[in-house]
């Protein structure tokens, strides 16, 4: 354990980050955030997101011989992965995604016989991928995406179950072994043969019609127009009829459905229109909501099929596909979605959100985003950007549906709504009364994703932080949503209206906010969160509050009894020294200048402070 503690101590000064908050007295290192042992040694150490940054060097690995799993994805880690990392000869589960990691991938990974999981995607990896995966006999993921990497893929006769290798330089061929993968482990590569268009030499059968089933992906698309001369053989013959057959089939079906949708008022496009116009003007609006009942199909799903049908015929690209982020199994998609029951939930600055229920388990919520006026390419690179930010206060972004005339985003459903919707919501008799506890697990989670968020580079910021962008999990722990949205839609859908009462008082363009901007309204909230006032604009049919304003102005002698919410008092017993301290903090986040205000994670660590927090402090790892 010693010579591991050591190692650990190694690789906290080389890459830094939240690894200097381990309590570096303790003789054992088994509490340190990450940090997991078994029989005296460590077996796992999991530090995804928390703002790593360099070289791993060697001497490192050497020393951690009983690692079984190494997390370091979605850092900035850099350079080549160290040699010495072969020494972890018992590693099962190696995540190193999301880094900023060069080179060829390194030989030392093949002597790690016992990888059963490995991730490099996202990564800057450059050469060939190498045979050298075939020593890996018990690999069952193996994510490759997102690097430099070319030439061709060998066979790798193994046992793997995902596998994708999308967004490389590679060409050739799609060997034997990996032909049972469907299109999407291979998209943006110039890869050919099965599951994608076939290859020059094979093309002795013409491709099927581009509307049966194909599966070719956009960026493949185009090249595929190679005849041969050569005389056609026996088979040959009867693709061309079974082609045509096929062809001409889903012609009459086209035409017949075009047909019934003319002659028939109470079609689902008729549906879709009325849903469109009957969408609520303000969050929960209870006329739509009561009015458009528990939509037959996914409104927003139903009208991006419809519309992509167009869209696919000559204006680029379009899937027809849920693309999932990460390792996210998928679990359902576009036409599980087009089924499932929806339910409007509430219309926001960036478009309207619906609950989904797919089946007895999976319950998701969709937004669909109105006046996103940016390119195909522009837009994934966006949302995937979006879609890498993991953290335990953060709703997770699952998938994301786009084309010309919808673009769909699909989130974890959060069963306890916003923390709006709980503090102001029902007020009456029948409330639950929240207490301290409750309250400031809620500050310090929220306050911790935001943390995350801005931990990702200094021109990494929120830009809509309030109430109603912090979403409840049953055991009421924080998560921050709605995080990347300002910069996918056009600025008519920003109204300068919404959120004023959060918005930092230099903040001119809701587009542009800097995270001293999300400081201030975080301030807002937290002051929200204690006197449980309404910030003004927030809540819609009440006038609100300049809160930090009015904090300040009662800020007298007596001016506790008067800040808090008057159910917390009912409540609190001792911890009013605690709540005065938090609304000082609340302060000075929202101080007139940004550069008095604190940055988030000084905000973090203060609350901790204060409030040790009861909750797992250890790093999940997802995975
Ligand atoms: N993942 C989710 N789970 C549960 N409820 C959600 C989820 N996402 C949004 N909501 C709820 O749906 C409603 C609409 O949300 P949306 O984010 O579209 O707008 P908003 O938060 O009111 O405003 P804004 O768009 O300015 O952030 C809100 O009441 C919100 O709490």
């Amino acid at each position: 354990l010693n010579a591991d503690r050591t190692a650990l101590l190694s690789l906290r000064s080389a890459v830094g980050g939240r690894t200097f908050r381990w309590n570096i007295k303790q003789t054992s290192p088994c509490n340190w955030a990450g940090v997991k042992c078994e029989s005296n040694r460590v077996t796992a150490l999991r530090l995804p997101g928390v703002a790593l940054s360099g070289d791993i060097p060697e001497g490192i690995f050497g020393n951690l011989t009983q690692l079984r799993t190494l997390s370091l994805r979605l850092n900035a880690l850099s350079g080549s992965l160290p040699k010495d990392l072969s020494t972890s000869s018992n590693l099962r589960h190696l995540y190193l995604q999301g880094n900023r990691f060069s080179g060829e991938i390194p030989e030392v990974l093949f002597s790690l016989s016992h990888l059963v999981r490995l991730n490099l995607a996202s990564n800057s990896f450059t050469g060939e991928i190498s045979s050298g995966f075939t020593n890996l006999t018990k690999l069952k993921t193996l994510f490759l995406e997102n690097n430099q990497l070319s030439g061709s893929i060998p066979d790798l006769d193994l046992p793997l179950v995902q596998f994708n290798v999308s967004n490389n330089s590679l060409n050739g061929s799609i060997p034997k072994n990996l032909q049972r993968f469907e299109s999407d482990s291979f998209l943006q590569t110039s890869l050919c043969g099965k599951p994608l268009k076939l290859c020059p030499d094979e093309e002795t059968v013409p491709s099927q019609p581009t509307s049966g089933g194909n599966r070719t992906p956009p960026s493949v698309e185009g090249s595929e127009e190679k005849k041969k001369k050569n005389k056609l053989s026996g088979g040959a013959i009867a693709g061309i009829v079974i082609g045509c057959v096929v062809g001409f089939a889903l012609i009459v079906l086209i035409l017949m459905v075009l047909c019934r949708k003319k002659s028939n008022k109470r079609s689902r496009a008729v549906d879709i229109s009325t849903i469109k116009q009957q969408e609520p003007e303000i969050p929960g609006d209870k006329e739509a909501v009561d009015n458009g009942n528990v939509y037959s199909v996914s409104a927003a799903a139903a009208a991006a099929m419809t519309g992509n049908g167009k869209a696919s015929e000559g204006n680029g690209p379009a899937t027809k596909k849920l693309v999932f982020f990460g390792n996210a199994t998928k679990v359902f998609d576009l036409e599980d979605l087009l089924r499932a029951s929806a339910e409007v939930l509430g219309k926001g600055t960036f478009g309207t959100a619906y609950k989904a229920v797919l089946d007895a388990v999976t319950v998701v919520a969709v937004k669909r985003l109105k006046d996103v006026m940016m390119a195909d390419k522009e837009f994934k690179e966006k949302i995937e950007l979006v879609g890498a930010m993991d953290h335990e206060n953060l709703v997770p972004l699952r998938a994301y549906y786009f084309s010309r005339d919808e673009k769909l985003l699909v989130y974890d459903f959060m069963p306890m709504g916003s923390l709006s919707a709980l503090l102001h919501g029902n007020r009456g008799a029948g409330r639950s009364p929240l207490n301290w506890d409750v309250r400031s697990r809620i500050a310090i989670g929220a306050a911790r994703g935001l943390d995350y968020l801005h931990s990702q580079g200094t021109s990494t910021s929120h830009g809509n932080i309030k109430s109603s962008n912090i979403l409840l999990t049953k055991s009421h722990d924080a998560k921050v949503s709605d995080f990347g949205l300002a910069q996918l839609v056009g600025s008519s859908a920003t109204n300068p209206n919404r959120a004023t009462g959060y918005r930092a008082p230099e903040v001119t363009d809701p587009k542009r906010v800097s995270q001293k901007g999300d400081v201030y309204s975080f301030g807002v909230v937290l002051l929200e969160l204690i006197t449980g006032k309404a910030p003004s604009n927030s809540v819609m049919n009440e006038e609100g509050v300049d809160l930090p304003r009015w904090v300040k102005s009662v800020a007298r002698d007596e001016w506790r009894r008067e800040v808090f919410d008057s159910e917390l008092l009912s409540l609190a017993t001792d911890e009013e020294e605690m709540m005065a301290e938090m609304v000082q903090l609340g302060l000075e986040c929202t101080s007139q200048h940004p550069d008095q205000r604190p940055e988030m994670s000084e905000v973090v660590r203060k609350m901790e402070n204060l409030r040790p927090y009861s909750g797992s402090d250890q790093v999940n790892e997802a995975d």
